[in-house]
């Protein structure tokens, strides 16, 4: 389990700022482990604004909820410039479903953290193809901590690592849950990819 390295904002704490990343499949954990940590700094007294792509509104236009349905109050942006400003004077950001934000998403991020923000993201590291998804590779490259979730592979138990999609849609950006993806281990998710090559 991820231990903050400091969570207080008594006399002796440092104004330093850093960066999170907690990345993984569908179904992996996540969002919960966002709502995780940015509860605990809640409790902490510390000023926590969260943040999501506006274009992310599979469960809830505001709110950022997981599988499970925790859910955590967030302000839905267009673009990630604008966390800038929104994220003023906060102790903590949070930012949600990053993949779907273009890579100007980086150097927001660092420049919250250079100006004192603990900046925590989470989003999917791969798409439905097995490849890098958006901002993510870079994202991990500038984080002091990097935490890599797993779900568990619907067809075979073991750790699954890819998202696996059931519908024949090849765009890029496809919101769903259950209805569209899987989750799946490398075995299982090569085996499903061969299967639509053959089905063309
Ligand atoms: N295949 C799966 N493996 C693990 N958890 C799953 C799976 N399918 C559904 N879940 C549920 O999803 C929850 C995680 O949801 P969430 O934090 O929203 O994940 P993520 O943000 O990574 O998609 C788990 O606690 C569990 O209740
Ligand atoms: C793999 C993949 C996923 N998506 C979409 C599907 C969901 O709406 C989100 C991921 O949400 P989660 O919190 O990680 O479960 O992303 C997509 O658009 N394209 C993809 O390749
Ligand atoms: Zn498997």
């Amino acid at each position: 389990m991820f231990i903050e390295p400091r969570v207080g904002t008594g006399p002796g704490a440092l104004r330093r700022g850093w960066i999170e990343v907690v990345c993984g499949s569908m179904f992996s954990g996540k969002t919960e482990e966002l709502i995780r940590r940015l509860n605990r700094a809640k409790i902490a007294r510390q000023r926590v604004e969260i943040f999501k792509p506006a274009l992310d509104t599979r469960y809830h236009v505001e709110d950022v909820v997981s599988h499970n349905r925790n859910s955590i109050r967030s302000t839905p942006v267009p673009v990630a410039q604008e966390i800038l400003l929104l994220a003023t004077g906060c102790n903590v950001v949070g930012i949600d479903e990053a993949q779907f934000f273009d890579e100007s998403l980086v150097e927001v991020c660092v420049q919250l953290a250079n100006r004192g923000s603990r900046v925590i993201v989470a989003g999917l590291d791969m798409d439905f193809l097995g490849q890098p998804f958006g901002p993510m590779p870079a994202l991990m490259a500038v984080a002091e901590f990097v935490t890599k979730v797993h779900a568990i592979c619907v067809c075979c138990g073991e750790l699954a690592s890819y998202s696996f999609r059931m519908t024949a849609s090849a765009d890029k950006i496809l919101l769903g849950e259950t209805d569209a993806y899987e989750a799946r281990c490398r075995v299982c998710f090569q085996e499903g990819m061969k299967g639509k090559a053959v089905k063309g």
